[in-house]
């Protein structure tokens, strides 16, 4: 199925099999046609991660990433002295520790795990479509990844961010940044903005099969926990979709899987500051079912296209280890979809509806 998009740029999503689409970002997107065929490229952006997992690399990464006012919105003459005076300062050696226990010999998970997701990805959708990885914080940037598909000469351009859930802190976060990179290019191809895919039927059957398939192999849990991302309520409160999207996604998983609903839990991991963040928090969540008696629990992390420091320490290692300390037995992490070919398609059917024929 293609997307209709309609020519005006009245600003309205539009949502096809589930994946939304914002109907306003190219002007010049309908007065193209002209039957010439469309060269189209696909801009796979993600968060970033350091180049290497050493203090100075995070503190870097870290003061990009948290010097963004999507991700933290208070003034900047407060937000930036405390950031660089007392937060990286703290925060950055802790935080390479945790990078090097997840540490690949081919790098970062997060890089590794996009880079291969792409290839699998390219494949899946032909020779004809171009498709690059851009990263929001650090290397490859998003402005490089949009010069090459421009190089490469695209002239229908996909923009997927990698988080199935929007939320203004991660992708909104990604157009501001793909804004400024066709700014920079002074570029005007024919866009299409894939805002979220969280109800998708495609993405939402291949985490619910990854879900079946881990518990074939491996027994079924005493509780399931889907843990996603935090974002502060404030964020919510101010009108951010992403709590209601997280609940959506994670219902229809739960539904697709066949679980039932005392089966499994939504909570909420990687708070960082002092506000309160969307609750129930991941780790008061295993805490108190260890103290209830739980002795193994399986947590997927349906937010994560890839793997990443959040999953493979903060879950598989640090929440794993707080599980089996506070009384309860094994907390089995289920991978992400990664860069399996069952998303590869999944992603690749979200692109196809939104593109137009070429
Ligand atoms: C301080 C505010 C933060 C907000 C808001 C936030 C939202 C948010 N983040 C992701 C996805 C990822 N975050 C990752 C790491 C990470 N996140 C924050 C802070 C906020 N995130 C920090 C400080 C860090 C760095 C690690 C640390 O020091 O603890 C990652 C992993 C990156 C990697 O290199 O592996 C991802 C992915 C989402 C989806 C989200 C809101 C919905
Ligand atoms: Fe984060
Ligand atoms: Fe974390």
């Amino acid at each position: 199925m293609t997307a209709q998009l309609p020519s005006s740029n009245g600003g309205d999503t539009l949502t096809e099999g589930g994946a939304s689409v914002p109907a306003s970002e190219s002007p010049a997107r309908s007065d193209r046609g002209g039957g010439a065929e469309r060269r189209r490229g696909v801009l796979l952006a993600n968060l970033g991660t350091p180049a290497a997992p050493e203090r100075r690399a995070v503190a870097r990464f870290l003061r990009e990433f948290l010097s963004d006012p999507r991700v933290v919105d208070l003034p900047r003459w407060l937000w930036l002295p405390l950031l660089n005076g007392v937060i990286i300062p703290l925060r950055a050696g802790r935080s390479a520790a945790a990078y090097r226990a997840v540490w690949r010999e081919d790098g970062s998970p997060l890089l590794v795990f996009t880079q291969r997701l792409a290839g699998r990805l390219a494949a899946e959708l032909g020779p004809a479509t171009h498709v690059a990885i851009g990263m929001r914080y650090g290397q490859p940037s998003i402005r490089d990844a949009l010069a090459g598909l421009r190089d490469d000469g695209v002239d229908e351009l996909v923009v997927l961010p990698l988080y199935p859930q929007f939320s203004g802190t991660t992708t909104a976060s990604i157009f501001d940044a793909v804004d400024a990179g066709l700014g920079e290019l002074d570029w005007q191809p024919v866009q299409r903005r894939i805002e979220d895919y969280h109800v998708h039927p495609a993405w939402v059957g291949a985490v619910a099969d990854s879900i079946r398939q881990y518990r074939q192999q491996h027994g079924e849990p005493d509780q399931l926990l889907f843990s996603l991302h935090g974002i502060p309520q404030r964020y919510v409160a101010q009108g951010d979709p992403y709590a209601d999207q997280c609940r959506a996604g994670v219902e229809a998983i739960a539904k697709a899987a066949g679980l039932e609903s005392e089966d499994w839990m939504l909570c909420f991991q990687s708070r960082v500051g002092r506000e309160p963040w969307l609750q129930p928090y991941t780790d008061e969540t295993v805490r108190s079912l260890a103290e209830q008696g739980a002795k193994s629990l399986q947590v997927a992390c349906p937010g994560f296209a890839v793997d990443c420091l959040e999953t493979l320490e903060e879950i598989a290692m640090q929440n794993a280890e707080l599980f089996e300390e506070t009384g309860g037995g094994k907390l089995a992490y289920i991978p992400a979809l990664n860069d399996s070919e069952a998303h590869a398609q999944a992603l690749a059917q979200i692109i196809r509806e939104v593109a137009q024929p070429s």
